[in-house]
């Protein structure tokens, strides 16, 4: 078990810079944020330097790189601002030494969407530098209206097409169990896919435990599994984060 903190969603009270130390204090030596393009990367920097962390998993940028609308990377005539947000996350990817970049649809439908996705992926993922791996992720359309990718087939069915090494699924528990409704048979079929995990509950998306994910089977499935990646908690702290962390040693 390589555990993570998701900084977007643990630790809310929290100002940003100052939740690497709070992540650090409860014993996580590797982190990740959505949407860290409002600090200069610098400075994101030595607060991991500083806190002896990793950042493992940041967003592409979302249109106005802070928050809102989730990508674009499904929509036919945005192909060439893909492109030149795809260069700026690589550039901010190196500064930062992550090791996966979550690519993200956008709100879309249609064949005319999964041809633009599965194309813009082959280039991004012939783009990216050494080392970086992109990830997809299904969200579920209670959490994101009208999001292109909201099912997991869908998922598998674009990573095959675009058929790169260095893409793959992001497994994400509280979004598999909404869409599916059972986050461990969704973690066992789509297993050869998965290049990161990240876990909440369902339906609030609070922490592992309080609602109906059945975690005690999912941690025996990823232990039997032999994933040997990150797990991220990324969840709303219902309370103090640090009394949500026992999955940290389940
Ligand atoms: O919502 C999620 O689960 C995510 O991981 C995304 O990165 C949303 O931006
Ligand atoms: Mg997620």
């Amino acid at each position: 078990m390589r555990p993570a903190a998701n900084l977007s969603h643990l630790w809310p009270e929290l100002p940003y810079l100052d939740r690497f130390a709070a992540a650090a204090a409860a014993g996580f030596e590797a982190v990740e944020v959505l949407f860290p393009y409002d600090v200069a990367a610098k400075e994101t920097q030595r607060a991991l330097i500083a806190n002896g962390q990793r950042m493992i998993l940041i967003n592409a940028p979302p249109p106005n790189y802070t928050g809102g609308a989730r990508g674009f990377a499904a929509q036919p005539e945005r192909v060439e601002r893909f492109q030149y947000d795809m260069k700026r996350v690589f550039r901010y990817a190196e500064a930062l030494k992550v090791s996966f970049v979550h690519v993200m649809t956008g709100v879309a439908e249609g064949k005319a969407a999964k041809q633009t996705l599965i194309d813009n992926l082959k280039w991004a993922a012939q783009t990216a530098p050494t080392g970086l791996t992109l990830t997809l992720e299904p969200l579920n359309s209670v959490a994101q209206p009208g999001y292109f990718l909201n099912d997991y087939a869908l998922a598998a069915e674009v990573i095959r097409a675009v058929d790169a090494p260095n893409l793959g699924l992001q497994y994400d528990s509280y979004h598999a169990q909404m869409i599916h409704g059972d986050a461990v048979a969704v973690f066992d079929q789509y297993l050869p896919l998965i290049r990161h995990v990240q876990i909440g509950d369902a339906p609030d998306r609070g922490a592992p435990g309080t609602g109906e994910v059945d975690f005690d089977a999912l941690f025996a499935r990823i232990k039997a599994s032999g994933y040997a990646g990150w797990i991220s908690g990324e969840y709303a702290p219902n309370g103090p984060t640090e009394e949500t962390l026992g999955w940290m040693t389940a």
